[in-house]
């Protein structure tokens, strides 16, 4: 068995991995924190998984962490940064569900993440954990950086185009809606129910910390620097990334449904759909798939590609144990045969 801790289990990403974890046949919870609810048990605080732990929450403690395997980060940014490294050092394999190791330009991580890095070594050394670009880098790694949830529906979306330098790698537009479990668990008047029930509205569009993350990552994939326009929306759903994205093709083709069927065709994780397909958030609820459909509008030069995502699991907690998965040479879906939540 894999002892595995959790720092950050009382937050939404930090209860999705006890979701996942607790039928996942080769992984034991041996720690797991919260500040706030130290000495309370987890199956007092979520019924629902009375009879998988037999825990209390502590208060994050890197002796008792580093008796793990691995160690999940699902905590603010700059949580893992102060911890991992020690427990990297001790052997312990670390996967940060926030943003601290995501990006290599550690000025420009500072610039939109407010804060100095404080293990810019480990930043270097860490693996972008999106399966489906650094599945083998990830097999190895000591530190893995899982992608946020918009990164995850936007890259997936564009990589096969963008791979293959089919579209103006300058002009790509990703237009996205997030529910609002995606602002964390912590309490904010922007996320209580009166304020965003029976509303819509975009956010951060003059620039959200996302973008450098996308850019990075499809720049990659692109060999050169992408121009990309975010723009982020908060919708009246609990879970659930909806990213329409939008591309001009050099060459209007139509082989598109065909390469990404191709580019996908062994990823357990990424279903693309059947032409003329609308992807829906809740057909991918509680479940670790990223569902793709993709148009050529009026057989013209525009693409627009659709991806969806549930923010907690493929857009966090799921790929995380994704990532475990491949860390420790099990079975990728292993833990991960959710069946979506209905309806
Ligand atoms: N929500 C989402 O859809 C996604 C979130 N993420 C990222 O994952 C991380 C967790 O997100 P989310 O679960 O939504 O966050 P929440 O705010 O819901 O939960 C945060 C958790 O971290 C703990 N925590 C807070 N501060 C500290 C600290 N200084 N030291 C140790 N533990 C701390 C909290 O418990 P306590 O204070 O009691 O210790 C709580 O358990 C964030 O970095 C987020 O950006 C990534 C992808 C998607
Ligand atoms: C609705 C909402 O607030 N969403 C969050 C995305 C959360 C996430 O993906 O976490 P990282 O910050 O670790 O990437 C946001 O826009 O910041």
């Amino acid at each position: 068995m894999i002892k595995v801790g959790i720092v950050g289990g009382t937050g939404y990403t930090g209860v999705e991995l006890l979701r996942i974890l607790a039928n996942h046949p080769d992984v034991k919870v041996d720690v797991i924190t919260s500040r706030s609810e130290e000495g309370i048990r987890v199956a007092d605080m979520f019924p629902n998984l009375r009879g998988h732990f037999d825990l209390a929450f502590t208060v994050p403690d890197v002796d008792r962490l580093a008796t793990c395997d691995a160690v999940f980060f699902a905590t603010p940014h700059g949580v893992a940064m102060s911890m991992a490294p020690e427990l990297v050092e001790r052997g312990v394999k670390v996967i940060d569900l926030g943003a601290d190791f995501r990006i290599k330009d550690l000025e420009l991580w500072s610039r939109w993440y407010g804060m100095e890095h404080t293990a810019p070594a480990l930043a270097a050394e860490a693996v972008y954990g999106l399966p489906e670009v650094n599945r083998e880098q990830i097999r190895s790694a000591r530190m893995i950086a899982c992608p946020g949830c918009y990164p995850t529906a936007v890259q997936l979306g564009y990589l096969p185009l963008v791979e293959n330098g089919l579209i103006d790698h300058r002009r790509l537009i990703a237009d996205c809606k997030s529910g609002v479990s995606g602002a964390g668990r912590g309490a904010s008047v922007g996320t209580l129910l009166c304020e965003t029930s029976e509303s819509f509205k975009a956010y951060g569009a003059a620039g959200h910390r996302h973008l450098p993350e996308i850019k990075q990552g499809l720049s990659a994939a692109a060999g050169r620097p992408v121009g990309l326009t975010f723009v982020p929306h908060l919708t009246p759903m609990i879970r659930g990334i909806h990213a329409t994205l939008y591309g001009v093709l050099k060459d209007p083709t139509d082989g598109l449904q065909a390469l990404f069927e191709e580019r996908y065709a062994d990823e357990p994780f990424v279903d693309v759909m059947p032409a003329g397909s609308h992807p829906e958030t809740r057909s991918v609820k509680g479940a670790n798939y990223c569902r793709i459909s993709i148009f050529r509008p009026q057989d013209d030069d525009t693409v627009v590609v659709l991806s969806v995502i549930d923010n907690l699991v493929k857009g966090a907690a799921g790929q995380a144990v994704q990532n475990l998965n491949i860390l420790f040479g099990l079975d990728e879906r292993a833990g991960l045969n959710l069946v979506g939540l209905m309806p």
